[in-house]
């Protein structure tokens, strides 16, 4: 890869697009954990199973609107991704995919996910679903990513809201239940992206965006994973004292939760190279497990 004298690394001579760019730009394995994190609420909004329509067309919407979200993050920020090593290669960017025809993938994605919703579902998830989209790919990456380090705080109730999502589909109904679900996802994101940001801090400078370790330093960044962590610690229990959730869940919370402290108190207070994305790759395992445990722990809990 070779540098321009703008900062920007060089495009390569333009190949022609494949379908893996296609989905590459859907962002597929933050797609896959907001959709588990969805089936969650749906399977939690309910004694009883999920019928097979709401599973397909409740999951398939939501992916869909979620990927239109992504490819739409591709396109407008295909300029700082450029100036950054970690998203050069990024497919608008290179120049694969041109402007035009991603923003027509996603209108397309958009538009079935939002029919899916609306004909097969309910219309208030179809609704929330737009609106989380509109949350995720013009606040936050159109205006809050540039403009102030609490972008990730505020644009998180967009990634935060699947659980919500899968809950309405099922019931058509928002229940507390399901926004302590949001909550749980909403307080893990600053420290999944904290660590992440942390660790390429340089990359953020030089693209100018005012992440946190760019504009309050890595070491009030570092109080903050931590800080937010135990706030998450905290926020975790309340599906247990709420009685939401049960023993199972409180005992697979609690273990993830000590593994989460772990790596943020590192972080702060023993770190090496390695420790920031080592917390970024086990806040993804953290949020992943503790659904599958608040979904173990809701058809078990009954024969305890
Ligand atoms: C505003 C909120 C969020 C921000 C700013 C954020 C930021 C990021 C960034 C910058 C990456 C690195 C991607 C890369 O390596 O190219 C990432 C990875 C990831 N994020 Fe997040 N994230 C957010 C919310 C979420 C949510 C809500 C989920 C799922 C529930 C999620 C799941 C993931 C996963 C699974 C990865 C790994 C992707 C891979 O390895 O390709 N993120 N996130
Ligand atoms: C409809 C709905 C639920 C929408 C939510 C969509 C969505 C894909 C949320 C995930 C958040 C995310 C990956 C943020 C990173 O963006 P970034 O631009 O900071 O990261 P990047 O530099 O890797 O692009």
């Amino acid at each position: 890869m070779q540098k321009t004298i703008d900062g920007t690394y060089a495009k390569a001579p333009s190949a022609s697009a494949t379908w893996r760019d296609y989905y590459e730009l859907t962002k597929p394995k933050v797609i896959m954990l907001l959709l588990l994190t969805a089936l969650v609420g749906m399977c939690l909004a309910t004694d009883g199973w999920v019928s097979w329509q709401i599973l397909v067309a409740g999951l398939g919407g939501i992916g869909l609107l979620s990927s239109a979200a992504a490819v739409i993050n591709h396109v407008v920020d295909r300029k700082i991704d450029s100036k950054m090593a970690r998203t050069f290669n990024r497919p608008v960017t290179k120049g694969k995919i041109s402007p035009k025809r991603a923003l027509l993938f996603a209108l397309l994605l958009g538009v079935a996910g939002y029919l899916c919703l609306e004909l097969w579902v309910n219309r208030l998830t179809a609704v929330l679903t737009l609106l989380s989209l509109v949350g995720y790919a013009v606040i936050y990456t159109m205006y809050l990513k540039r403009a102030t380090p609490q972008n990730i705080v505020i644009g998180g109730l967009a990634g935060a809201a699947p659980p919500l999502l899968g809950w309405t589909a099922v019931t058509g109904e928002i229940h507390s239940h399901a926004l302590l679900l949001v909550l749980i996802v909403f307080t893990w994101t600053p420290p999944h992206f904290w660590a992440l940001a942390i660790h390429r801090v340089k990359d953020y400078a030089k693209a100018e965006i005012p992440m946190l370790p760019v504009t309050h330093g890595v070491e009030f960044t570092k109080t903050s994973v931590l800080l937010y962590t135990l706030l998450l610690t905290i926020v975790c229990l309340l599906p247990f004292l709420t009685g939401m959730s049960g023993l199972i869940y409180l005992v697979g919370a609690s273990l993830l939760n000590a593994g989460f402290m772990y790596y943020a108190w590192k972080l702060k207070f023993a770190s090496n190279e390695a420790t920031a994305m080592k917390t970024f790759g086990f806040s993804i395992v953290h949020l992943m497990v503790l659904f599958v445990v608040l979904l173990v722990d809701h058809y078990f809990k009954f024969s305890l």
